[in-house]
């Protein structure tokens, strides 16, 4: 079915056609060197995944990646991937997230940026980012895009916790300490952000109670409707 949001795609948006011996060096009118394809150069197209921790946002993006054929880049998996490599900003990573609290944009959007460039698929979801108004700001500066569309979801706290203390990954931060900080922090940071896209007409709020087929079965149509 994703087939047909192409096809809109790029009737509404129609894809660049460029020189094949300029590709190393040609950029879309976005400030990053997007990947070519068959001599086309779509333009990216960008689904912000926002929700409180636990809610299922990784969850739905597989189920989403699987249906939809979008490239998945969880802002929280990049990080933990930075955390345990050589990087300079290594451990403060790893304070911040075992804090529960939000890594400077600039970090984030780096590596967001980086795996964007190095992508050859141009339908990106990008999990849980942007995680406040600032973060939002730095992407759009930064990258030089917004999305398209937002998928927000909408799960009580208890449910969250539950899911989050059952989740047994090993994360510094699935304890009950930081748990709290992550919703303190969900609520006085995220919330607006998810505001600002409700304003703007590009929020789906999804209920995030029920099972994960049940709950994909609210995102599909989101999907399959979408105009881009
Ligand atoms: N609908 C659901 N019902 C019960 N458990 C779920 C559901 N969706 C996800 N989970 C589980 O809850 C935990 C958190 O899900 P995850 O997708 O990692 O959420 P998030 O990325 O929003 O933190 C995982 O262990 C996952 O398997
Ligand atoms: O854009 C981001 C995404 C994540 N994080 C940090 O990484 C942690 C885990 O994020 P993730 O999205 O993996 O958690 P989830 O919501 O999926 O449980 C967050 O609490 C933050 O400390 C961050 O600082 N910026
Ligand atoms: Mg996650």
């Amino acid at each position: 079915m994703w087939r047909r949001a192409t096809l809109f795609l790029r009737v509404l948006e129609p894809p660049i056609h460029i020189n094949a011996s300029l590709s190393q060096t040609f950029t879309t009118g976005f400030p990053f060197h997007f990947q070519e394809k068959d001599g086309i150069c779509p333009k990216p197209l960008i689904t912000f995944v926002l929700g409180g921790p636990g809610s299922g946002k990784g969850t739905q993006c597989g189920k989403i990646v699987e249906t939809f054929g979008f490239k998945h880049l969880s802002a929280g998996d990049l990080l933990r991937r930075e955390m345990v490599s050589d990087s300079e900003y290594g451990s403060m990573i790893m304070n911040t997230i075992g804090e529960g609290r939000i890594v400077p944009s600039e970090v984030t959007v780096k590596l967001i940026l980086r795996e964007m460039e190095s992508s050859d698929n141009h339908k990106f979801l990008i999990d849980g980012f942007p995680r406040s108004q600032e973060n939002r700001i730095a992407f759009e500066q930064i990258i030089g895009a917004e999305p398209h569309m937002v998928l927000f979801f909408d799960c009580p706290e208890e449910e969250m916790v539950k899911r989050v203390l059952s989740r047994n990954q090993g994360r510094i931060d699935d304890n009950i300490n930081t748990i709290k900080n992550r919703l303190q922090v969900f609520e006085s940071l995220n919330l607006p952000v998810i505001d600002y896209y409700a304003k703007k007409g590009k929020l789906y709020r999804i209920n995030a109670v029920g099972t994960v087929d049940e709950i994909f079965e609210h995102v599909r149509p989101v999907f399959e409707a979408c105009e881009f």
